[in-house]
């Protein structure tokens, strides 16, 4: 016998654990208000995540599980959630289901139960289930299984406001003697038994009133994981998303500019009255134009991309990704679930690299660590739009916007296609030398496509992506202007230092068709990738004449004064690709792979590639202006 009223401490614990994609996440944030990783697809959670909250004058600790089907499973994160059940020393375990595939779900009820009993069931997507016709009475499931059981939506608020009251109710106000399901049923450990209670459970609990037709959900998979349509169509949306996330960004950037720059006579005006010129100098030619030209020209890209990559996400599309590029993947002799490690990179490459944990193989866990950094991420990837965005958009005609985008949008696929090519060769080249070995199989699950939550995407990317990475982006420029400042004012002999800099690192930039300012930007830029182009204007600015510098296109005429060509821009883009990851990015592989070995590799793989291809690049312009 037993009962939740055990409690003495004063902080109550609860484990949320279930099946991979049921939600678990999205139940926790919205428990805790905190902004856990959510999307339509199995594996996001990889690490133990914890949060607190007030109910009702109790507080809440609760801890948010990698997703797993058996607590006896093999994958590095199942081991953390089922290690983390089986030493469970939390008040109640709260299981998450997914109404949809309850039978399947209860599996894992069933073995939690055989550990612990101290268990509440919350069935979740109810609102999918009523869609396909199936009805779960969680009265049955109660009554079979003696522990607390509620079904909710957990993505609204007022189910979560529900949950939050019959948490409260089971652990402190319903003084429920119950008898412990284990107890009666003593074999519960057994797989058999497990089988035959969950299918018995299913048939009492669940009534199915219409069947399942082939559905659109089975149109859409044809379409998007079709053997030529697939990658058509994965192609297409990419290209897409770029197109929209131009025209965009274009308009938005346009506004900030005309706000920002207007701001800054204003500002120079009223500080050069109270500060010393040189200071003033500083904080608004240095530190406020380079806060100005990131807000304006790299918030506006973030701000449209990462709500339509997230809207793909949260409607189901990302693993349909990885099992289109399975293939190339296992000619590579790695593993397809890599793909979606690389798309997690897009977002940031730390994240990616610990998202390889979803990989069971060391060997391919290795591979994907290891080539995650050719995927730009957040950081590198305004860049490579600024790039691109200020050279070509005054090299191509722009009578039509549409069209200016849409070739700027085609430029931009290309230089993620080189990235993802330069991956294969990458992976190819680990494989057959010091990570060989066949590729293994595994399994992948394509989640059904469920509507994604507009309003909450928009909120989502926004706050939690784009002002997170602007942030960082601002608070990484100003030390770094600071330090160019100071480098560009310091003298020896007459030199600063800046050049002195500069000029040692340009007899080698330039073999690989960049100078010695570009050089020293992506080095400054370890730290945070996203000051690269701020420290290359301050270092450019603090070595030009150009003053008014206010738009792309005075960027543009900057660049340009300094010497860059065609050849520096194509250059400058590869040299973004395929060159050392962050700093933040290189601890976590310390992390992740226990060994500085393997984080000098993941060091010097992208940027001896990155070296070699820049070098290659510059020899062919220059033979070819010889020609
Ligand atoms: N329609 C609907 N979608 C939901 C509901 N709950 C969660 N989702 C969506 O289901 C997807 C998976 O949710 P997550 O919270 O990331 O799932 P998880 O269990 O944490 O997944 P892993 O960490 O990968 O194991 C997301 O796209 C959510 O928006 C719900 O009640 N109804
Ligand atoms: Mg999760």
């Amino acid at each position: 016998m037993l009962h939740f009223h055990q409690k003495t401490d004063s902080v109550c614990t609860i484990i949320l654990a279930g099946n991979p994609n049921v939600g678990k996440s999205t139940v926790f944030n919205g428990l805790t208000g905190m902004h856990q990783h959510t999307g339509n697809w199995s594996g996001k959670t990889v690490a133990l995540a914890t949060g607190r909250c007030k109910i009702k004058n109790h507080t809440y600790a609760f801890t948010d599980l990698p997703g797993c089907y058996s607590l006896h499973a093999c994958s590095t994160e199942e081991k953390i959630a089922g290690s983390c059940l089986m030493g469970n020393t939390a008040h109640a375990v709260l299981v998450i289901c997914d109404a949809v595939c309850l039978e399947r779900n209860l599996h894992l009820v069933l073995q939690i139960l055989a550990v612990t009993d101290n268990v509440i069931l919350c069935v979740n997507l109810m609102d999918q289930a009523a869609k396909k016709g199936i009805h779960i009475s969680c009265d049955i499931l109660e009554k079979e299984l003696h522990i607390p059981v509620i079904g909710i939506t957990a993505r609204r608020k007022r189910e979560i406001r529900r949950l939050k009251t019959f948490l409260n109710t089971c652990m402190y106000e319903k003084n429920t003697v119950r008898q412990s399901f284990s107890e009666q049923n003593p074999d519960l450990s057994t797989p058999e038994i497990q089988a035959r209670l969950a299918s018995s459970l299913y048939q009492k609990a669940v009534c199915r009133k219409k069947q399942h037709l082939p559905s659109f959900d089975q149109a859409l998979d044809t379409l998007f994981t079709g053997k030529y349509t697939g990658i058509f169509c994965m192609l297409l949306l990419l290209l897409g998303i770029f197109w929209i996330t131009l025209l965009g960004a274009n308009s938005i950037s346009q506004v900030l500019q005309d706000v920002l720059f207007r701001l800054e006579p204003l500002l120079y005006e009223k500080l050069s009255g109270i500060l010393p010129l040189k200071l003033c100098q500083l904080l608004v030619f240095g530190c406020y134009r380079v806060t100005a030209w990131v807000v304006s020209v790299m918030l506006p890209p973030m701000a449209v991309f990462f709500p339509l990559f997230t809207l793909l996400e949260d409607f189901g599309y990302l693993p349909r990704i990885a099992f289109n590029m399975d293939c190339c993947f296992s000619k590579c002799r790695a593993c397809g679930k890599q793909a979606l490690t690389m798309l997690m990179g897009f977002g940031c490459n730390a994240v990616g690299v610990t998202g390889c944990r979803i990989i069971d193989s060391p060997r391919e866990r290795l591979i994907a660590i290891l080539t995650n950094s050719f995927v730009p991420c957040n950081g590198r990837f305004p860049t490579i739009l600024a790039v691109l965005t200020i050279f070509f958009a005054t090299a191509l005609p722009s009578d039509s916007r549409i069209l200016h985008a849409l070739l700027l949008a085609v430029l931009l696929t290309c230089v993620i296609l080189f990235g993802v090519a330069m991956t294969f060769l990458a992976s190819r080249l680990l494989s057959a030398t010091i990570l060989k070995g066949v590729p293994s199989s595994f399994t992948l699950e394509l989640p059904p496509y469920r509507k994604p939550q507009i309003c909450s995407v928009l909120l989502h990317s926004i706050i939690n992506r784009t002002l997170l990475v602007l942030t960082r982006a601002i608070f990484a420029a100003f030390p770094a202007g600071l330090l160019i400042w100071l480098t560009a004012n310091i003298r020896i002999d007459q030199t600063t230092l800046l050049t002195l800099l500069s000029s040692f690192l340009d007899p080698f930039a330039r073999l690989l068709g960049l100078d010695g300012t570009i050089l020293l930007a992506f080095i400054l830029g370890i730290p945070a990738n996203e000051i690269v182009i701020p420290v290359m204007i301050m270092a450019y600015t603090a070595q030009s004449s150009l003053v008014d510098f206010q738009s792309l296109s005075s960027l543009h005429t900057l660049l340009t004064e300094q010497g860059w060509t065609f050849s520096t821009a194509v250059s400058m883009l590869i040299f973004s690709v395929l060159h050392w990851p962050c700093a933040t990015t290189l601890l976590t592989i310390k992390k992740e792979t226990h060994s500085l070995k393997w984080t000098a590799l993941a060091f010097l793989l992208p940027t001896c590639m990155g070296f070699l291809l820049c070098f290659l690049v510059t020899c062919f312009f220059r033979i070819l202006s010889l020609s």
